[in-house]
């Protein structure tokens, strides 16, 4: 990705979880300015030595933390494993670990996501389930929605028997400001096919999950 290049288009293809579409980006130099404001609103002097390089330093940060904009989750699952070798059990990926911004404050988000499904028309690797995590993940919005936009993209690429994903997350916007309680942990899931339909099958996801925090 070129961090340099000003003014760039949206791109049309871009899947519809990408919230709040904008025309046109502001330009690097028109950011930078506004981290200049921030600073001063802050109650700092932008113009001491210490600052004078981090508007600079906070754009290109928000184009890496911000990334997901950028990127196509379709492209990540598009290849589908049809050969599993009979296999037709759970596949479980837990402990990913992620790092978000809350739509509300744009303050951190920390949290892993657990992700299992049953294989039907076969599998996809394990890496890209990761990576469709760090895809919404790198956007703005709440836990719900990103819970939200990982099953339905796994679910619409991979077709499966069933898919469980369970986020569980740190806000800091409830531990640094605000309320200010620290270590609470905000839980969401979705659940899908035989998941859905089967408590026993949920009850299986959730033991395999806690199966590592316990021994923790
Ligand atoms: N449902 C949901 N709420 C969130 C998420 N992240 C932050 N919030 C909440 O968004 C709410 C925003 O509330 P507001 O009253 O509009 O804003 P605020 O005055 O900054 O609220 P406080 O955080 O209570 O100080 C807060 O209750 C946050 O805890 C999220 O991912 N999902
Ligand atoms: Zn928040």
């Amino acid at each position: 990705m070129d961090f340099l290049v000003d003014k760039l288009p949206v791109k049309p293809e871009r899947d519809d979880a990408a919230r709040t579409p904008v025309a046109q980006r502001p330009s690097r130099k028109e950011a930078e300015a506004a981290v200049r404001t921030l600073i001063q609103w802050a109650g700092d002097d932008p113009d001491r030595e210490g600052l004078l390089d981090t508007p600079r330093r906070v754009v290109k940060a928000w184009r890496e933390m911000f990334g997901g904009y950028d990127q196509d989750v379709a492209e990540e699952l598009d290849t589908v494993f049809d050969e599993v070798g009979g296999y037709g059990d759970i596949v479980l990926v837990r402990d990913i670990p992620f790092y978000s911004h809350c739509e509300h404050h744009i303050v951190p988000i920390l949290g892993h996501a657990h992700i299992g499904y049953y294989p039907r028309d076969g599998v996809v690797g394990l890496s890209k389930l990761a990576r469709v995590v760090e895809i919404y993940a790198r956007r703005l919005q709440t836990q719900e929605n990103l819970t939200a936009s990982v099953v339905k993209a796994i679910e619409e690429h991979l077709n499966p028997r069933g898919l469980a994903v369970m986020m569980e997350a740190e806000h800091m916007c409830m531990a640094m400001r605000g309320i200010q309680k620290q270590g609470i942990s905000t839980v969401t899931t979705g659940y899908t096919g035989v998941f859905k339909e089967d408590p026993q099958e949920q009850m299986r996801f959730l033991t395999m999950v806690r199966r590592t925090y316990n021994a923790r």
